[in-house]
């Protein structure tokens, strides 16, 4: 797995102000939205293109267009969906997928309750979407989603990562074509599996409490 931890000075001041307890929802979403829109631009940095030709005004030019079949999206919900808008506005042609996980927060292992990908993912380069990978067990459930319809060429983007996390996700995607984007790494998990520091529930601070 190729991990790539975002280094700007504008990524670090938005996720600090998502961090940041005080900051409630609706500025909470604006800066996932925009946080996905800059950890993008890294993440599909090798999406596939092919030449095309267009007229300019003046003469004839061969630029880039995205090749087909068009990239597929697959946000986890619920945190995940809070990424996908921004996500789009980059890759407005992609196809979208779904991955509805919650983690059991006492025996920290996921359950999938919603699953709506295409049957077939063999040449299709896929972007996967969670804020938070703190154990791996969410994210590796949903790889594994992927692999088994015949993904090939996975990026999985979010926002915070544990190295616990990491660690586990390189075990479980070996001899495997993975990308990471992180937005930052942080120190560990605490004893309840939360990422430290962290930002708390994503999914709560995104839509309120699940209960
Ligand atoms: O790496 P893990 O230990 O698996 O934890 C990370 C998962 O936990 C959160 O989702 P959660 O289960 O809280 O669901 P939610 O998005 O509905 O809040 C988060 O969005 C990840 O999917
Ligand atoms: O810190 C964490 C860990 C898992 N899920 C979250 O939303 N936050
Ligand atoms: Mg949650």
């Amino acid at each position: 797995m190729r991990v790539h931890v975002a280094d700007h000075p504008l990524i670090t001041h938005k996720l600090t102000v998502l961090r940041d307890r005080a900051t409630p929802s609706p500025q909470f979403r604006s800066l996932v939205a925009e946080l996905i829109t800059l950890l993008s631009y890294e993440a599909t940095r090798e999406v596939r293109v092919e030449p095309i030709t267009v007229q300019t005004p003046v003469a004839p030019y061969t630029g880039l267009a995205i090749s087909k079949p068009v990239p597929l999206v697959v946000p986890i919900l619920r945190a995940g969906l809070g990424m996908l808008d921004g996500m789009m506005a980059v890759l407005p042609n992609a196809e979208v997928g779904f991955l509805g996980m919650a983690r059991d927060e006492s025996t920290l292992q996921p359950t999938t309750y919603a699953e709506r990908l295409p049957e077939d993912l063999s040449g299709r380069q896929c972007f996967v979407l969670d804020p938070m990978l703190a154990t791996g067990g969410s994210l590796g459930a949903a790889l594994e989603f992927l692999f088994q319809r015949g993904a090939s060429d996975v990026t999985a983007i979010c926002i915070l990562g544990a190295p616990e996390g990491i660690a586990r996700l390189e075990k479980e995607t070996e001899g495997r074509d993975v990308r990471l984007v992180l937005g930052a790494l942080d120190e560990r998990l605490n004893e309840h599996g939360y990422i430290v520091p962290g930002l708390g529930d994503a999914g709560d601070r995104l839509y309120g409490l699940a209960e």
